[in-house]
């Protein structure tokens, strides 16, 4: 019986979120999708959605089925994990699947943190700054399906609840846990729905952990997660786990990499393995052509496929995006590309890739859905937010990267290189 149940909007972030169960000492396994039967056996289970961009009756319709499944199945409190950069638009998804998630758990008010200060996300007076960046001015802003073009949450949330949200600030955080909790209450009794928590620190975020130990819905980051391990422990029903928690099979295969994310931090992974791996850049607004593109990326990797990774991505700076949307349209443009990577990555397992990364949350996304995997065990971190992972079914181990994720060498690192 899962202690907590989570609902993840993409599938890196549920794989960050489950990394942070399990440096915590929970053990954690990614569901993929809604469930449809049994639960699988851990202390944490995340159901990773592609709800994030999908339109948002979708979104909304798949979250409380997830949440259905996990309450079902014994999950005593109920994460809504989005993204740090709280990727979203006037529309959705974050607002109203939280609303229906409020309701369905009658619990009339959630918290809502995005804080991740070890990869540069802190919320100050209700401003999320990406390093020493407002949102808006983090590259965010350009982001192919979620441009982020304010910082500021309580009004990027109030355009997309019919609920009202309040603050938590700096000062009351600053207080610990008691503080929090007096003003985390006080917003719910005055009628707020939400809370948006600053935090700057990971003591902060340990701290709205502990504040939030009696709440029905979580909704953050990965971060505010931090924190949670330990209510459950307090509570006398997670036992000491250690190590164990990320324990995974010996890796086998050879090595491959997958870039679908036009993030600053990829293109900066993608501009490092230039210089340090074989890697192919494929450029999808000359070919924008599935077929031809998968088969120029087989022929290019069939003689250098090896303990050393192959690198192939499709990402491409802003303004090479912006040309292929305008061609294509936003949607088409991004289902091509996530088409064309998915495609090589069933042909590269097939041919004995038996370690893959994959960059980007929507492109991973289309990755494990064209591989079949069903659920992913979470294993050692690689980089802050980034565990690697195994799929029992096709029998691969699987990095899933967030966009924004992973020091510069992370597509060598990852394979020890
Ligand atoms: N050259 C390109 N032109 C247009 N769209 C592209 C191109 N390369 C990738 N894309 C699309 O951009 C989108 C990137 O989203 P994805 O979620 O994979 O990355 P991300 O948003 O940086 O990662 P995360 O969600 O983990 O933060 C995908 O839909 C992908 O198909
Ligand atoms: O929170 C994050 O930044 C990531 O886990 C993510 O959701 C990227 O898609």
């Amino acid at each position: 019986m899962p202690l907590l149940g989570c609902i993840a909007d993409d599938f890196t972030g549920a794989t960050d979120l489950a990394n942070t169960l399990v440096k915590g000492g929970m053990t954690a396994v990614q569901v993929i999708g809604v469930p449809t039967g049994p639960l699988p056996e851990a202390d944490a289970v995340i159901v990773a959605l592609k709800s994030r961009t999908a339109p948002v009756r979708e979104a909304v319709a798949e979250s409380l089925a997830a949440c259905e499944a996990l309450l079902a199945a014994g999950a005593r409190q109920i994460f809504f994990k989005y993204c740090s950069t709280f990727d979203s638009t006037d529309e959705g998804n974050i607002g109203p699947v939280a609303d229906a998630l409020v309701r369905r758990l009658d619990c009339g008010f959630a918290l809502a943190n995005p804080a991740f200060p070890t990869n540069g996300r802190t919320v100050y007076q209700g401003h999320l700054f990406v390093g020493d960046k407002l949102l808006n001015e983090s590259g965010m802003e350009n982001h192919p399906l979620t441009p982020m073009r304010d910082a500021n949450l309580l009004r990027v949330l109030s355009r997309q609840t019919d609920g009202t949200v309040g603050l938590v600030p700096f000062a009351t955080v600053e207080q610990g846990a008691a503080a929090i909790r007096k003003a985390m209450t006080g917003l719910k009794e005055s009628g707020r729905r939400y809370a948006i928590v600053d935090a700057v620190t990971d003591a902060h975020l340990l701290a709205i952990g502990e504040a939030a130990a009696g709440h029905a819905l979580i909704t953050g980051g990965s971060g505010v997660a931090m924190g949670l391990p330990a209510n459950f422990r307090a509570a006398g029903l997670l036992p000491e786990r250690g190590a164990a928690a990320a324990e995974l099979p010996p890796m086998r295969g050879h090595a491959a990499v997958l870039a679908g994310s036009c993030s600053r931090a990829t293109l900066g992974q993608i501009g490092y393995a230039r210089n340090h791996a074989h890697t192919l850049e494929l450029d999808v607004l000359a070919t924008p052509d599935v077929a031809a593109l998968q088969q120029q990326a087989l022929d290019w990797a069939t003689d250098k496929l090896g303990e050393a990774p192959v690198v192939i991505a499709a990402s491409a700076p802003p303004e090479k995006v912006q040309a292929l949307q305008a061609r294509l349209g936003r949607d088409k443009a991004g289902a091509l590309v996530e088409d064309v990577l998915a495609g090589i990555a069933e042909a590269l397992v097939a041919g004995g890739v038996g370690r893959l990364v994959v960059a980007g949350g929507e492109t991973s996304g289309a990755v494990v859905s064209r591989l079949g995997v069903h659920s992913l065990r979470i294993g050692a971190e690689i980089d802050p937010g980034v565990p690697w992972t195994f799929a029992e079914t096709p029998g691969l181990h699987l990095a899933l990267k967030s966009g924004n994720f992973g020091a510069r060498d992370f597509f060598l690192k990852a394979f020890g290189q």
